[in-house]
């Protein structure tokens, strides 16, 4: 049973493999953190619904990072219940990128055999768990009634709904102009300074709308492309630009020449069943500005390029999602 429609719960589901899953979520549509119903409908039925095993493309930069970092993840029993006491959790760092390839997530269940309709994955929408019973008498280890009033007996619970930062008892007080305020306190956009002097932010903790932001500053044409999602990625943008501020700070210096980060809407989509590729951009006068694309498209590349270099993409029209025209070739 997993619970939660988040980052983790979305790479738990895409790795487990020959083991029947029932996923709860609150929401109408899988990954909503991340996209609307017509993808997420696409993803759901390539590559989910029949147990498809779409994992033999592990990049090899990433184990690399994996092999780098501390096992922070921690599993708990349900002998020990001190994890709902708050006063005893720790708290921890996140498990970092790539945490799941540390293990392996293969049960040992036909699940197809099993399942009537063959599907691994049974999902629950609009609802989440209501009560946990793992008595000793139960035929499963533990039975999870859900707030839709199914039950279902399972072998373990993976409840990933969310995490909370760890700056709420710093009381900041919002002063400054052009600033993001999360949680109570202030954030400089510009320079990530928070209220406090000398305290500057980065990551999760604060919630930068760098593309909506109403300054004056030279530079504001790079933020049009920022996005805040909360993903390693962007942890990593964010630190590399706050770490700058800081440096600039400490000299004294103008932050006009600090390396920004670079990145009425139209869009455009493609599907291909037949290769399972789901390829979507939003194009703004005629420059890409994003895309979404599932599936081995080989396309990412060319596309960051042309968001980062805001080539005129008017004249290409439908063309440019054409399948049958190698646009990676056509840019570079
Ligand atoms: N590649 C990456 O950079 C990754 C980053 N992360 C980040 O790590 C953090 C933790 O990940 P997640 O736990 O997946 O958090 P999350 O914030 O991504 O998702 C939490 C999910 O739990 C749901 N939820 C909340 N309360 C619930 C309840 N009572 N019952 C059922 N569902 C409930 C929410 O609707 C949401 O779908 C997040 O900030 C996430 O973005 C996670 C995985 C990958």
């Amino acid at each position: 049973m997993i619970v939660g429609n988040g980052g983790i719960a979305m790479e738990l589901i895409h790795e487990i493999k020959s083991c029947q899953v029932v996923w709860a979520i609150k929401d109408t549509h899988i990954g909503n953190a991340f996209f609307d119903q017509e993808p997420s409908s696409f993803l759901y039925n390539h590559y989910y619904k029949n147990g498809e095993d779409n994992n033999n493309n592990e990049d090899e930069d990433d184990k690399k990072i994996d092999n780098e970092i501390d096992n922070n993840l921690k599993i708990y029993d349900s002998n020990n219940l001190d994890i709902y006491d708050k006063s005893k959790v720790s708290r921890n760092s996140s498990i970092g990128p790539q945490w799941y390839n540390k293990y392996k997530f293969i049960g040992n269940v036909d699940a197809s055999k099993i399942n009537q309709k063959n599907e691994n994955i049974t999902i629950e929408y609009g609802t989440t768990i209501k009560s946990i019973d793992s008595d000793d008498g139960c035929e499963w280890n533990i039975m999870v009634e859900l707030e839709n009033g199914k039950s279902y007996g399972c072998d373990f619970v993976v409840s990933a709904t969310g995490v909370l930062t760890n700056a709420m008892e710093i009381d900041f007080t919002p002063q400054m102009p052009d600033a993001t305020i999360q949680n109570g306190y202030t954030v400089n956009g510009e320079t990530m300074q928070t209220t406090i002097p000398n305290i500057f932010s980065a990551g999760d903790v604060c919630n930068i709308q760098w593309n909506h932001q109403t300054n004056n500053n030279n530079n504001n044409q790079y933020h049009q492309n920022w996005f805040q999602m909360k993903l390693w990625s962007q942890a990593r943008i964010m630190g590399r630009y706050v770490a700058q501020c800081i440096a600039k700070k400490s000299v004294e210096k103008e932050i006009d020449d600090i390396d920004i980060i670079s990145t009425s809407f139209e869009f455009e989509f493609r599907t291909d069943y037949s290769s399972s590729q789901y390829v979507r951009i939003y194009l703004y006068k005629g420059r890409l500005r994003g895309a979404i694309l599932i599936g081995e498209t080989d396309l990412e590349e060319t596309f960051e390029n042309l968001i980062l270099n805001q080539i005129d993409l008017s004249r290409y029209g439908q063309e440019l999602l054409n399948p049958n025209i190698d646009i990676e070739d056509y840019f570079d």
